[in-house]
């Protein structure tokens, strides 16, 4: 794998799990701001609730009580048959059913178990004694129940058998002075008004309800939650919160808020999160003492505030990653991967031998240094090899030197001459010019070296040697053919010129003389003629030289 590939991979790892923890973190954050923003709302609905449902209530609360307190009504309540009280107190009603909210009172008697009603329209103007209170009728136990409870106030959502409507009653009850209890007195507010007023509220995701002591509901939007005449049942009969949220334990903790509400003076608001038909909601609950009733409201916090909303954060986010992935890319490539794809060619140019100077680019820090030593490295191996080269070239030149030449004499070799006779025949060819050669034996050699001995051979040839080598024109050329043998190379070269220094060279080494003899050479010398091999040429001077010994020796013989 590449090291680009893995750094890739390396970096497209980090951007995955630097966005998975991003992510968590981005939804915690957010749940926890819909939280705490949830809260605050809560707070301000359920006062916002509160005070719309009590203001009316109040008043209408306040009223009951009056009347409840009426003397008038006190003193016919003991005598509920004497006419004439009977007429004051209908005189007091009729005064209070005009000021009620709904234009409606009832007045229920403990002394004759009378239910006194009258309506908006004044219906029963004539009949107001609507009908006996009976304690085995379960239409009327409420009033049983609330004078043997001694409630003195009541909030009771009832259906009002004689009229077909339900209706929110407010039950006070009507004591004498040392608090015996004459009766019920109160009005009835429809609960359809009512609601429409308080709760019908159409705010998509929040829902205010009101439950009593027990938690049973009291007032709710959806009508058929709402628990009628709560407090004669008994606690499994009741429609309870409960039924509203999905999980036993949400129950537990909105009943143990609302204990907490009603045995502290703390008269703020309570949340927790709930679970209500399988979304999780913030319920808001507030106490009402002056009702006995709490308040609830549920928020349901993705419809308030979905989590979609924030997905342009999101997406900034994950734009972001994406771009700085890109940006790590390209600066990988241009501060990393590019100089060493150059770094990489330089060497293996290095590698394969080429030691001219490499385009690496100038970089900066660590990979800047690198290319820097690297060139300084390149820059020493090429002189090195350059200066090796240039060792090894001369130690070749002087290993062919010694090769070509001939030890002795100081004259090239066989070897040497060979080679130049080789180039010269080839340059005579192409130059359409002959040369001459010319080959030289000592004569009876033998017997100088048999005479004087070995070194004065070798002087012998020594001093032949520098006869030739003195005796020639700068471009021709001595060397020593072997033995006793010399062969002159004359370039360019005519037949008098060939004739002249054959003659020439045999006269000056006629004149030596070692260890007092004499030392002769015969000569054979031949000039070429266009088409000549080496062989041929060779052939026709050795032909001229032995022609030379045989004539006598001491003499020059041309070849024709
Ligand atoms: N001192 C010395 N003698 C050499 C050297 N190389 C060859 N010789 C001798 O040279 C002699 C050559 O003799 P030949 O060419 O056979 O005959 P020659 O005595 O010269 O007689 P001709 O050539 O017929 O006149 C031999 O005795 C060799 O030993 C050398 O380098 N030094």
């Amino acid at each position: 794998m590449s090291l680009k590939t893995r750094f890739l991979l390396l970096a497209a790892c980090l951007v995955l799990l630097a966005s998975v923890a991003a992510w968590s973190v981005f939804q915690r954050t957010t749940l926890g701001i819909i939280e705490q923003w949830g809260e605050r709302v809560a707070a301000i609905q359920v006062q916002y609730d509160s005070g719309r449902l009590l203001q009316p209530l109040e008043r209408e609360i306040a009223l009951a009580r009056q009347l409840s307190d009426s003397i008038v009504l006190r003193r016919w309540a003991r005598q509920p048959d004497d006419p004439a009280l009977e007429a004051q107190a209908f005189a007091e009603m009729e005064s209070f059913r005009r000021n009620f909210g709904d234009n409606s009172y009832f007045v229920a008697l403990r002394e004759n178990g009378g239910y006194y009603y009258n309506d908006a329209h004044n219906t029963y103007a004539q009949d107001r004694l609507r009908y006996r209170l009976r304690p085995d009728r379960p239409a009327d136990a409420w009033f049983f129940r609330l004078i043997e409870e001694g409630r003195d106030f009541h909030l009771n959502v009832n259906p009002d058998v004689e009229l077909g409507v339900t209706k929110l009653w407010i039950d006070v009850l009507m004591r004498d002075r040392d608090g015996e209890i004459l009766g019920v007195v109160g009005t009835g507010l429809d609960l359809e008004a009512f609601l429409g007023e308080i709760l019908d509220i159409q705010q998509s995701g929040i829902t205010t309800l009101f439950v009593d002591y027990s938690g049973a509901i009291q007032l709710h939007r959806d009508r058929r939650l709402i628990d009628h005449a709560s407090f004669i049942k008994s606690e499994g009969q009741k429609r309870t919160l409960d039924l509203l949220v999905d999980l036993p334990r949400d129950a537990e903790a909105l009943s143990g808020i609302m204990r907490e509400l009603r045995d502290s003076t703390d008269r703020g608001v309570k949340t927790a999160f709930v679970t209500v038909e399988g979304k999780r909601h913030l319920a808001g609950v507030a106490f009402l003492p002056s009702l006995g009733w709490f308040e609830v409201t549920l928020l349901d916090l993705e419809a308030l505030m979905p989590l979609a909303d924030f997905m342009p954060v999101a997406l900034v986010f994950v734009l972001t990653l994406l771009v700085t992935l890109l940006v790590f890319h390209q600066a990988l490539r241009r501060q990393v991967l590019a100089p060493m794809a150059s770094l990489e060619t330089a060497m293996r140019r290095v590698q394969t031998g080429d030691m001219s100077p490499s385009q690496l680019p100038r970089g900066r820090g660590e990979m800047g240094r690198l290319m820097d030593h690297f060139r300084t490295m390149a820059e020493a191996i090429r002189s090195n090899t350059h200066e090796l080269e240039e060792r090894v070239r001369e130690r070749t030149e002087a290993l062919q030197a010694v090769a070509v030449r001939d030890v002795l004499t100081g004259l090239i070799n066989r070897r040497g001459m060979q080679e130049r006779l080789e180039e010269q025949i080839q340059r005579s060819t192409r130059e359409g010019k002959p040369f001459g050669l010319i080959w030289l034996d000592l004569d009876q050699f033998k017997q100088l070296n048999d005479a004087q001995g070995h070194a004065a051979g070798d002087q012998a040839l020594i001093q032949v040697a520098e006869v030739l080598q003195s005796g020639l024109r700068p471009y021709d050329r001595a060397s020593r053919w072997g033995g006793d043998e010399f062969l002159v190379l004359l370039s360019p070269c005519d037949q008098p010129t060939l004739v002249l220094v054959a003659e020439r060279l045999r006269r000056e080494v006629a004149a030596i003389e070692v260890e007092g003899m004499p030392v002769t050479v015969s000569v054979g010398a031949s000039l070429t003629v266009p088409g000549d091999d080496l062989d041929d040429i060779l052939k026709r001077a050795d032909e001229a030289l032995y022609q030379a010994k045989d004539d006598g020796r001491n003499l020059a013989r041309i070849a024709v």
